[in-house]
C-alpha cells in the first residue's frame, strides 16, 4: 500500500487521477489541493465522485504532504511544477510530474519550446514515463515525466518501425487530431462551444512544442536521425486523440511483416493493441488505458500507421498509474482495468 498525494486535482488529469486512484487496491489518497477550490470537498466541484470519494481540497503545504505521502502525482501546468516538484523529491518523496518541465533532456530544448527552466538539476535525472519503451528506467525512478498526450501516441505508432530501420526516419507526417479536453479545464474563447463544436481546424502548424518532444525521443532512443512534420487539428469532441503518420519504407515489405513487427514489439504489453484488419476509431479507446495502432500500405513503398489513445488516460491520468504500477512493483493493469465505453 503506497500513501499519495495529488497536486492540481481540480484540472481534467487531476480529476482523473482521483478517479482512477480512488479505486486502485495498493494506493491510499492522502491529501488533494487546489488553489481556487481549497477548503471545499472535491464532489462538490465534481459531483459524479459523490459518495465514491470524499476528501476536502487544501491548498498546497509542501511540508503537510510530505508527512502524509510517500508519492506525488503533480497536475499542474508547465513552468508551475518545476517551482514545486524539487521541494518534493528533496523531502525524500517520488513524483510523478504530467506537465512537460522534466520531459526533455535537453535543457536547451526544454527553454526553446517552453520556458527558462527552474530546476535544471532535475533534468536529467528526471525518467520520461512512456512504459512501453522504458520500463526499466521507470521502475526505479524518483521523478518521472509522465509525457504529452500527442507524444504518447505518436512515439508509440513510429518508434517499432524506425528501431527496425523499415521506414525512412527523416521523412515523417504526423496528421495529429485531439479533442477538446486536451487543453485541460480552464476556459479560454477558443474553447468556447461555439467556437469548437461543429467545426474543425489546424493549430500550430509546424510549430507545435510536441514537435521536439516526438523528435527527441525518437533520436534518443533510436539514435538515428529523425525529421518530421507535426500537425494538430482540434476535433468537437471531448475526449480522444487520433493520429495518422505517413512513412516511406526503406525498402518493399508486405503489411504482414509490418503487422507482425508491431505484434513482436508490443508482444509484452499490456495495453497496446494491433488491429491486423480495421481502422481506429476514437470510440474504441476512449475511456480506457489502451493505445491502438494499425499499419496499411498504400502501394509498395508507402504506409500509413495509425494510433488512438484517450487523452486524459492513456494520454496522461492513466499512463501516470501505469508509472506507479511499474515503479511500486504492483501489476501493470492495476487500477486500470478499464474497457473503452465505446458511445
Ligand atoms: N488535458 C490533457 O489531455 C493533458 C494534460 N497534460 C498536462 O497535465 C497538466 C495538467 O493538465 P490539465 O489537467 O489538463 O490542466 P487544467 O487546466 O485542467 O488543470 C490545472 C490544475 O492546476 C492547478 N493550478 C493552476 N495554476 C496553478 C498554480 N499557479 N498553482 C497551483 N495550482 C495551479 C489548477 O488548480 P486550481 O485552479 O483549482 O487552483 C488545476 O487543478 C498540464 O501540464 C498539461 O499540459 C498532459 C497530457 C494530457
Ligand atoms: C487540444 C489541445 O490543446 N491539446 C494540447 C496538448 C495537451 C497535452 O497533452 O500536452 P501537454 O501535457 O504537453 O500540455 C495542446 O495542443 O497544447
Amino acid at each position: 500500500m503506497i500513501n499519495v498525494s495529488i497536486i492540481g486535482a481540480t484540472g481534467y488529469t487531476g480529476m482523473e487521477l482521483v478517479r482512477l486512484l480512488a479505486a486502485h487496491p495498493e494506493v491510499k489518497i492522502q491529501q488533494i489541493t487546489s488553489e481556487s477550490f481549497a477548503g471545499r470537498e472535491i464532489a462538490e466541484i465534481y459531483p459524479h465522485l459523490k459518495d465514491k470519494f470524499k476528501m476536502e481540497l487544501k491548498s498546497i503545504n509542501i511540508a503537510d504532504i510530505t508527512s502524509k505521502s510517500e508519492l506525488v502525482f503533480t497536475a499542474l501546468p508547465h513552468g508551475i511544477s518545476m517551482e514545486i516538484v524539487p521541494e518534493l523529491i528533496n523531502s525524500g518523496l517520488k513524483v510523478i510530474d504530467l506537465s512537460a518541465d522534466f520531459r526533455y533532456q535537453s535543457q536547451a530544448l526544454y527553454e526553446n519550446w517552453y520556458q527558462q527552466h527552474l530546476s535544471p538539476e532535475l533534468i536529467t535525472e528526471a525518467v520520461y514515463g512512456l512504459p512501453e519503451i522504458n520500463q526499466k528506467a521507470i521502475s526505479t525512478a524518483r521523478l518521472i515525466a509522465n509525457p504529452g498526450c500527442y507524444p504518447t501516441a505518436s512515439i508509440l505508432a513510429l518508434y517499432p518501425l524506425i528501431k527496425e530501420g523499415l521506414i525512412s526516419p527523416d521523412n515523417l507526417i504526423i496528421d495529429a487530431k485531439s479533442g477538446v479536453s486536451g487543453a485541460g479545464r480552464k476556459p479560454s474563447q477558443q474553447l468556447h462551444f461555439c467556437e469548437t463544436a461543429e467545426n474543425f481546424k489546424a493549430y500550430k502548424v509546424g510549430e507545435h512544442r510536441h514537435q521536439s518532444e516526438i523528435i527527441e525521443k525518437l533520436v534518443g532512443w533510436s539514435g538515428k536521425e529523425v525529421d518530421l512534420i507535426f500537425t494538430p487539428h482540434l476535433l468537437p469532441v471531448k475526449r480522444g486523440i487520433l493520429i495518422t503518420c505517413y512513412a516511406i519504407l526503406e525498402e518493399e515489405r508486405l503489411r504482414f511483416d509490418l503487422i507482425k513487427t508491431y505484434q513482436k514489439f508490443y508482444s509484452q504489453k499490456e495495453f497496446i493493441r494491433i488491429f491486423e484488419d480495421k481502422e481506429l476509431e476514437l470510440k474504441y479507446v476512449t475511456g480506457s488505458n489502451y493505445c491502438d495502432i494499425t499499419v496499411k500500405k498504400v502501394g509498395p513503398k508507402k504506409v500509413v500507421i495509425m494510433a488512438a489513445i484517450d487523452n486524459l488516460i492513456k494520454g496522461s491520468a492513466g499512463q501516470a498509474v501505469q508509472n506507479l504500477n511499474l515503479n511500486q512493483g504492483y501489476p501493470e493493469k492495476m487500477g486500470l482495468e478499464l474497457t473503452g465505453r465505446y458511445i
